[in-house]
């Protein structure tokens, strides 16, 4: 039996997916061998040391302490473009809520509670509305700041919609750079990228080096009046260099997903409660995605769309199946193997592959390796977890 343990909502199209005579679910579970998770910070808890794996039910994993998780063999899942198009279509709202006074204008129809005749309100709202008018997308540059799984579906939509787009991201895979429409112009820098663009939207992870890259000095490059889209996460930009943008007039809007004090009660912030991945179909993406990659590693030792460990999946074939981490250095593999020798273990099939510091093997084996290989596997130098599967 595997023990799960739940925080946030997750929605049960992924949950219903972990069969009841095999896992335990609940979000209570003292000792569980894997976490599902969405916003919910690790950072300040301690990690049970049955924890095996944490599936994030989304993208961004800057509330998993994942360097800490691979220094003790746990694996951290995210789900990546599983809540992207959820992204890209509030992203297109906000792009349109900087444009034109919508919510003003609802808010004032709103106010009009005294009047009875509807003529009149007619004519009223007729005299009134040019106070609500604002300027089209058409035409306009969008500056997209990462062009991953979200930002090249944004670059995509922009382009439908008559925009020009230019793109930033010195660390774009080749996967990601197939997925991008041709038209997106490349920028050598973010300044370049600020000072050509009327919109500008990020879509980069919360990592140090996206830490504050929006801050005084790349705003000093900002194009007058232009609007800062953050639906990324808050660390990415300095709200003081924000508020102090704005106060000055050079920056003309700031649409974000992640509110901070200083932005409240301004007319020239929208600002909303994290709701970029809140829909049906993103939530049940992503927790069907994550509650898939944890059972394939639970029960196989398979590894997809890891953050800290390597992608890996050997097909059973047959026998017994262990799984160990080790530190990515030489011959850990080689004495771990002399210890199936020493106790006339046949190994069936293996595989090993690595990530950084960290090196992750699966071994079919012919015998059931008793307590003692185990423990003598778990003892080589190195090692610092070991799994037996059946
Ligand atoms: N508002 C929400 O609810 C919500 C929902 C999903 C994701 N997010 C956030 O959006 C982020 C991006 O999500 P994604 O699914 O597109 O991820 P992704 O990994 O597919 O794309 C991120 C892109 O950013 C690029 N990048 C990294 N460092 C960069 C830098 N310094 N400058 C420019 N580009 C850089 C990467 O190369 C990559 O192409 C997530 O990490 C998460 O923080 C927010
Ligand atoms: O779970 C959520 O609601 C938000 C997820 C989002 O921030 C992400 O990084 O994928």
């Amino acid at each position: 039996m595997f023990h799960i343990k739940t925080y946030n909502a997750i929605s049960n199209k992924g949950l219903d997916r972990f069969n009841r005579e095999l896992y335990q679910v609940s979000a209570d579970c003292e000792q569980p061998d894997a976490v599902v998770l969405r916003s919910q910070s690790l950072h300040d808890q301690d990690l049970p040391s049955t924890v095996k794996a944490i599936a994030r039910a989304g993208a961004g994993v800057n509330n998993v302490p994942v360097e800490a998780c691979t220094k003790a063999g746990v694996v951290v899942f995210n789900t990546p473009g599983a809540n992207a198009n959820a992204v890209k279509e509030l992203v297109l709202a906000g792009l349109l809520l900087s444009s034109r006074d919508i919510t003003g204008g609802m808010r004032y129809v709103q106010s009009l509670t005294e009047m009875t005749d509807a003529d009149a309100m007619g004519k009223l709202l007729e005299k009134e509305k040019k106070r609500f008018a604002g300027n089209e997308l058409y035409g306009r540059t969008l500056g997209v700041v990462g062009l991953g799984a979200i930002g090249s579906m944004v670059a995509e939509m922009a382009l439908a919609l008559g925009m020009d787009v230019v793109g930033f991201d010195p660390a774009l895979s080749v996967e990601a750079a197939w997925k991008l429409p041709s038209q997106v112009e490349k920028m050598d820098n973010l300044q370049a990228l600020m000072a050509r663009s009327d919109y500008i939207t990020l879509h980069v992870p919360a990592i140090a080096p996206t830490r504050h890259m929006i801050n005084a000095e790349v705003l000093q490059a900002v194009k007058a009046g232009a609007v800062l889209l953050n639906f990324a996460r808050e660390s990415i930009v300095d709200a003081d260099a924000v508020v102090a943008s704005l106060d000055e007039g050079r920056l003309g809007m700031y649409v974000c997903d992640f509110p901070e004090p200083n932005l409240l009660q301004r007319p020239d912030v929208l600002a909303m409660p994290h709701i970029g991945a809140s829909t049906a179909e993103a939530e049940e993406n992503c927790a069907v995605m994550a509650v898939d990659q944890l059972k394939d590693f639970l029960e196989s030792g398979n590894i997809k769309n890891s953050v800290n460990f390597p992608q890996i999946n050997l097909p059973r074939s047959g026998g017994y199946r262990i799984t160990f981490v080790n530190d990515n250095v030489s011959g850990v593999l080689g004495n771990v193997l002399s210890v199936f020798t020493q106790n006339n273990i046949n190994v069936l099939d293996m595989m090993n592959k690595s990530r950084d510091d960290i090196a992750y093997n699966i071994l079919d084996v012919e015998q059931v390796p008793s307590a003692e290989v185990i423990k003598a596997i778990g003892d080589v130098e190195h090692v610092i977890a070991i799994r037996v599967l059946n």
